[in-house]
């Protein structure tokens, strides 16, 4: 008997086409889609619902919900030296523990399955990925500067050992040099050592602004993609945030090292920091997933805001309305998603052998009326308040609206106290 049939639903299929179809569950896997005849222990009637596989968030602080609203309207750099910084100082393993909660709280609220973090404290991080059902992609932050920069590395490689693969598979683990700004190239030939010897990939923020990109050039003579290439940090599998300030040389290296980026549009646009030319990287055939950032330069972690962002941004800079089709940018929170973080194999996409890592949206909405074409539907007129359930690993966590694994009520009590004292220390 099957565990979990998904009934009647229009079902958004690897090829792109929406259909109506049953898909049936054993387990973690997809086993089914068509007509599905055999018995269920459940059996979810999902008429006037849309299936799709579940968002991929390619690049968060998932923590960084604890500063959603202390900072906003400023640059980068000025954001996190004088903000952001100071604050972070502050955070304890528990804060991280909490802020991690409500990230993920509010990513399966919005139809989210799996995430690309990065931050402090990971192993609370992975504790509250492990206990909440999610599926994510692992990075201790590092800077190398003194007196944490080795501690950072030694704290990275035990957390590889500890959690790479973990939670039947749902945890899985990068290396997370923060910048080419906070990390200079010996402290990255150490990365890169490590990433050797590990077998480990690597999360990196690169050319996010002009002036990291214009300091870079002063500084080593080349771009921050030349120059993670000569120090060699491309050949290790490398997820590369941002990417806004590129030059088509630096994206033709990208293609030569199979660089994956994470475009951020909602936070690239929050923080001043410029439009990614990811028209160009999608036609150098780029993998090109979409994330979210932190919620503090965000300020929420809803991949469908990300989605229509990316869908209209675009448009709006290159004055062509196909610069981004919808298609195109469902693909990008999605299977793309998973290719960035090199899941691609097994979630992104509804197809028999891949995870039940699935978002139903509740479509008996006025503003799902008339039901022309669902992607478009999704991507122009949709909301994440619109999704009613959420599935990982063949487990449903969001069950019409409610979340299954995580005490709504006392998260937000534990997060409000925590938030205040973060930035009002005593
Ligand atoms: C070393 S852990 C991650 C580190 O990154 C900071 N951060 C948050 N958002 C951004 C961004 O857009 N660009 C660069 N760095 C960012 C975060 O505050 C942590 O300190
Ligand atoms: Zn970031």
């Amino acid at each position: 008997m099957l565990n979990l049939l998904l009934q009647g639903g229009n079902v958004l299929c690897a090829d792109g086409q929406v259909r109506q179809m049953d898909l049936a569950i054993e387990g973690s896997i997809i086993t089914q889609i068509g007509t599905v005849s055999n018995t269920a222990e459940r059996v979810i009637d999902c008429h006037n619902k849309l299936i799709i596989p579940g968002f991929v968030n390619t690049h968060t602080h998932a923590a960084m919900t604890l500063f959603r609203s202390y900072a906003d309207d400023m640059q980068l750099m000025d954001w996190l030296k004088t903000k952001i910084w100071p604050a972070e100082e502050n955070l304890t393993a528990d804060d991280v523990y909490w802020g991690t909660q409500l990230a993920i709280a509010e990513m399966l609220k919005s139809g989210t399955t799996c995430f690309a973090d990065m931050y402090f404290f990971m192993p609370e991080v992975a504790k509250a990925v492990a206990e909440s059902g999610i599926r994510a992609v692992l990075a201790r932050g590092m800077a190398g500067v003194a007196p944490t920069a080795n501690q950072a590395l030694a704290e990275s490689e035990n957390f590889y050992k500890e959690w790479h693969n973990a939670a039947n598979g749902r945890i899985t683990i990068m290396l997370g040099p923060h910048a080419p700004y906070t990390c200079p190239p010996d402290y990255l030939k150490k990365v890169t050592a490590l990433a050797e010897k590990l077998g480990a990939q690597i999360h990196i923020h690169l050319s996010e602004t002009l002036q990291e990109v214009s300091d870079c050039n002063k500084q080593y003579g080349k771009s921050p993609i030349a120059l993670m290439e000569e120090i060699g940090l491309l050949d290790y599998g490398v997820l590369a945030a941002h990417c806004v300030h590129v030059s088509q040389e630096d994206i033709a290296i990208m293609k030569g090292k199979q660089v994956r980026v994470a475009h951020n549009p909602g936070s690239n646009m929050k923080l001043a920091s410029g439009v990614a030319p990811v028209p160009d990287m999608l036609n150098a055939g780029l993998c090109v997933g979409l994330g979210t950032d932190g919620a503090a330069s965000n300020n929420n972690l809803d991949m469908l805001e990300e989605l229509r962002l990316a869908a209209m941004l675009h448009k709006v800079h290159r004055l062509d309305p196909v610069a981004i089709p919808a298609s195109t940018a469902v693909q990008m929170a999605t299977a793309q998603g998973a290719n960035a973080l090199s899941l691609g194999s097994s979630i992104g996409k509804l197809e028999p052998t891949y995870k039940a890592d699935i978002t139903i949206f509740d479509m008996q909405q006025p503003h799902w009326y008339p039901q022309h074409d669902s992607l478009s539907l999704l991507t122009y007129a949709a909301s994440g308040r619109d999704v009613h359930t959420v599935i990982v690993d063949g487990k449903i966590l969001l069950e019409n609206r409610q979340l299954t694994t995580i005490d709504e009520e006392r998260l937000l009590e534990e997060v409000n106290r925590r938030g205040i004292r973060l930035v009002n220390p005593v």
